[in-house]
């Protein structure tokens, strides 16, 4: 199976969010990695079929997913960013319904949703209307609402937003097992999140698809940049402003341990450390870059 994105774009008035993308997505886990704005929801929504392109196509297995149509549905699960539909509904006959509307066999639903509900662990608030469970409980109807035909490709923009840490990692688990033989893409800013479970990652910036690559290979782009050293407390106000911090430990005795990104060590007990992908995602993504625009 082999989802082939090539030359893609989508223009919005006077604003370019996907720019001449080609990719061609195998089976695995896939993360979409990029700063707010960078095109992630807009090439998702193109690949669900909902959004059409300005131009460049999406086959499956050489076939316009646009002309196969609810052949394709039925192939295809979806996790959207703003999922605020159908509040009303309990999490049971919401699933039942979104059941019905995937063409689900009756016979098949009951137990796809149970065995679904128990994954995720929303058994005990199945009979609760969607609109009283919390951020994350909803995320998981969510995730549910997308896994119930069963999909040989899901497209999830960020599913982890909003679980607790205990979910995430169950989501982790559940995911990794769950892609064997699927095209699995996922969008997220918690780059923890998907580091140990992509077979490879896409990492888009301003529409751009900027690198392909495992974590291993992209990891290697921020290597010789990643440094850790030990500072003294009160100092810390200058180096904040000084380094670009990654994350910081105080370690009593007025020292703190920090963690940052240069091209050179900048202190005398700096320490060269491998790079994980979330130091490669800072060194593409400061801060800045999440708030400019590029039109
Ligand atoms: N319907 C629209 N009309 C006009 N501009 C849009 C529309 N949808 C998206 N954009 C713009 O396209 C760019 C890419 O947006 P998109 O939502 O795809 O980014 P993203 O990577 O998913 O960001 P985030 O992580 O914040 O969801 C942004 O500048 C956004 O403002």
């Amino acid at each position: 199976m082999e989802l082939t994105i090539t030359n893609l774009s989508k223009r919005f008035k006077d604003k370019t969010a996907v720019k001449d993308v080609s990719l061609t997505l195998t089976p695995g886990v896939w993360g979409l990695l990029g700063a707010n704005g960078a095109g992630k929801t807009t090439l998702m929504r193109m690949i669900a079929d909902i959004l059409n392109p300005t131009s460049g196509k999406i086959l499956l297995d050489g076939k316009s997913i646009h002309a196969m149509g609810e052949e394709y549905r039925n192939l295809f699960g979806f996790l959207p960013q703003d999922f605020g539909f159908f509040q009303g509904f309990t999490v049971k006959d919401y699933l039942e319904y979104v059941a019905a509307l995937k063409d689900v066999p009756a016979r098949e639903t009951r137990k796809k949703i149970d065995s679904l509900l128990h994954t995720l662990t929303l058994t005990d608030v199945k009979n609760k209307k969607v609109i009283k469970l919390s951020g994350g409980m909803k995320r998981r109807v969510g995730i549910a609402q997308a896994m119930l035909n069963d999909p040989k490709i899901l497209i999830m923009d960020e599913p982890t937003a909003g679980l607790d840490p205990g979910e995430r990692v169950r989501f982790r688990n559940f995911i990794s097992e769950f892609s064997h033989n699927r095209i699995v893409l996922i969008s997220t800013h918690i780059v923890s999140d998907i580091e140990y479970i992509s077979t490879k990652n896409a990492v888009m910036k301003a529409g751009k698809i900027l690198d392909v690559g495992t974590t291993d290979e992209l990891v290697k782009l921020a290597a010789g940049k990643v440094f850790t050293c030990t500072v003294p407390a009160d100092r810390m106000p200058m180096y904040e402003v000084q380094l670009r911090i990654i994350n910081q430990r105080n370690e009593g005795n007025n020292q703190v341990s920090i963690r940052y990104l240069a091209d050179e060590a900048r202190t005398n007990d700096s320490v060269l450390v491998p790079p994980r992908l979330e130091d490669l995602y800072l060194w593409l993504f400061p801060q800045e870059d999440s708030i400019k625009e590029e039109k």
